[in-house]
């Protein structure tokens, strides 16, 4: 399997998926123990077999709307329970290796099967986790790339390979590899790499990188695209490097609409980042964009990334969370505040800090500049407002046809609970067709409201062995077994990093 590297294409949230990158939960997922659970960036030990069945349900999902044939492969070895289950464990012989539905694991064996890649990425990651020039020299003997390649990842070394009786721990667990979305993001045939705000994805990001280079863009390393620091950032104290750094998490940039990409800035996206992400994409002609919406969010645990607020489902239907709507907002604190002025308190209401949009226009006839401001007086007044904005201006439809569907159904504490377990951070299929978690039961209703069948994804295969075709399905929300997958605060939308989508016609 090599890179199609003309493959690669995203200009929308919603266009038919064909091709993109994931990573199944692997064997450092099972090495967290409770008093670094939060380090790695979970809230909870999760039980990774079970989350691996989980995540299968949603890798089966991916085949069947994006390779059915590998469908076919995994039920030939039905008579066979073990094989099948290796079908879906990255490194088997068995494996399914798709080209459209890509492993990251897979990509790397792959890469570090050049000797001159190997060598480097070794370095890389050695220096980078501060490892023995011993342990360096170990790696660097292995022979069996897939070995190598899983061994970078869950940071195991085997029995086999150390020398030693046990395996041996060489680097943390990089847990939240599962979350493909925030590694990178395609930016039409561009790839942005991020720049992960913790050091629990440093690791991650470093992976990506050489993926990068080695794979997906090999012939045409041009269109990367690197943010970093200005070359003087080391000189400043490190108070002043604070405000200085750049962190970009993909989680928080959405290439909503060809000429449109909305930018979170968030815990994990830095401001700094935010500014200099508009003047690069301006500056690229190539990428034909023309607006840029920053979205500030509150620096909350709850609330990572903007993609754990809002998703789109359809040009005309968004799943949001309600109390970042400002709408809803403003709605809450005239009751609350006509409550305390009725009571005659004093107090005021205590407010919480408020979602902000900052929209930025390159106009095609403004030569570029540097310094140039392309801020526009007239911002919506918060994110329901853009993303109605989006339906309308971006995709012509009537403002009475656009329709937000909550999270929770709106309704304390369903909202928030269920945000928490990533209500709003569904994906799309195709438009209208997005996977979200079965433990949320009142968002799922509020899909129903909104005219859409929920079906489960064992459902969802049933119908399909039937031979109903998976792209005659509309309107529809897939739920995935959730219990364990959803401790790792992350949903299907961070579970994916769309490589190529259709066009929206
Ligand atoms: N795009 C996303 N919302 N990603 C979720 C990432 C969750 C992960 N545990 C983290 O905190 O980094």
């Amino acid at each position: 399997m090599s890179a199609d590297q003309s493959s690669y294409f995203i200009d929308s949230e919603l266009g038919t998926l064909r091709k993109l990158l994931i990573h199944s939960p692997d064997g450092g997922i099972g090495k967290i123990i409770p008093s670094t659970f939060q380090d790695n960036l979970y809230d909870d030990i999760v039980h990774l077999k079970s989350m691996q069945k989980e995540y299968n349900h949603y890798v089966k999902l991916l085949l069947y709307f994006l390779d059915p044939e590998k469908i076919t492969y995994i039920n030939s070895f039905s008579s066979d329970d073990e094989k099948q289950a290796n079908c879906f464990i990255p490194g088997k012989k068995e494996y399914f290796n798709s080209d459209k539905v890509l492993e990251a694991q897979n990509l790397l064996e792959e890469i570090v099967g050049d000797e001159r890649v190997k060598l480097r990425l070794i370095a890389a990651v050695c220096s980078y986790e501060e490892s023995s020039f011993a342990i360096q020299q170990k790696l660097e003997a292995i022979q069996d790339a897939g070995l190598l390649a899983k061994i970078l990842i869950t940071g195991i070394l085997p029995a086999t390979e150390s020398g030693n009786e046990e395996d041996q721990y060489i680097f943390p667990p990089i847990p939240n590899f599962i979350f493909t979305r925030d590694i990178g993001i395609m930016i039409k045939d561009h790839l942005l790499l991020s720049r992960m705000a913790t050091s629990a994805r440093k690791r991650e990001s470093l992976i990506t990188k050489f993926l990068a280079l080695y794979y997906f863009f090999h012939e045409q390393p041009g269109k990367i695209i690197e943010i970093i620091e200005e070359s003087d950032f080391f000189l400043y104290e490190e108070q002043e490097r604070r405000q200085r750094i750049i962190t970009i998490e993909g989680g928080d940039i959405m290439m909503v609409h060809q000429r449109h990409i909305i930018v979170g800035c968030s815990e994990r996206t830095s401001s700094n980042a935010v500014n200099e992400i508009i003047h690069t994409l301006f500056s690229r002609e190539e990428l034909g964009i023309e607006k840029i919406s920053v979205v500030k969010i509150p620096k909350k645990r709850a609330q990572m990334h903007i993609d754990t607020i809002f998703t789109q489902v359809r040009r005309n239907v968004w799943v949001m969370y309600g109390r970042y709507s400002e709408r809803i907002m403003e709605a809450e604190n005239n009751i609350k505040q006509s409550y305390l002025n009725v009571l005659a308190h004093k107090t005021d209401l205590h407010k919480e800090p408020e979602p902000e949009i900052l929209q930025f226009y390159k106009k095609a006839s403004d030569p570029y500049q540097r310094n140039k401001d392309y801020s526009v007086p007239t911002n919506p007044t918060g994110i329901e407002s853009l993303l109605i904005q989006i339906s309308v201006e971006d995709f012509g439809v009537a403002p009475q046809d656009v329709r937000i569907i909550y999270s929770g159904g709106n309704d304390f504490p369903h909202d928030d609970r269920e945000q928490w377990t990533d209500s709003c951070n569904v994906v799309a299929l195709k438009e209208g067709v997005v996977i979200g978690y079965d433990r949320n039961d009142k968002t799922s209703e509020a899909f129903r409201k909104a005219g859409f069948d929920v079906i489960t994804t064992r459902e969802a295969f049933d119908r399909f062995e039937k031979g109903i075709s998976p792209h005659s399905l509309e309107n529809t929300l897939i739920l995935l077994p959730s219990a364990e997958l959803s401790r790792a605060r992350g949903g299907s939308h961070c579970m994916s990093m769309p490589l190529l989508r259709d066009k929206l016609s």
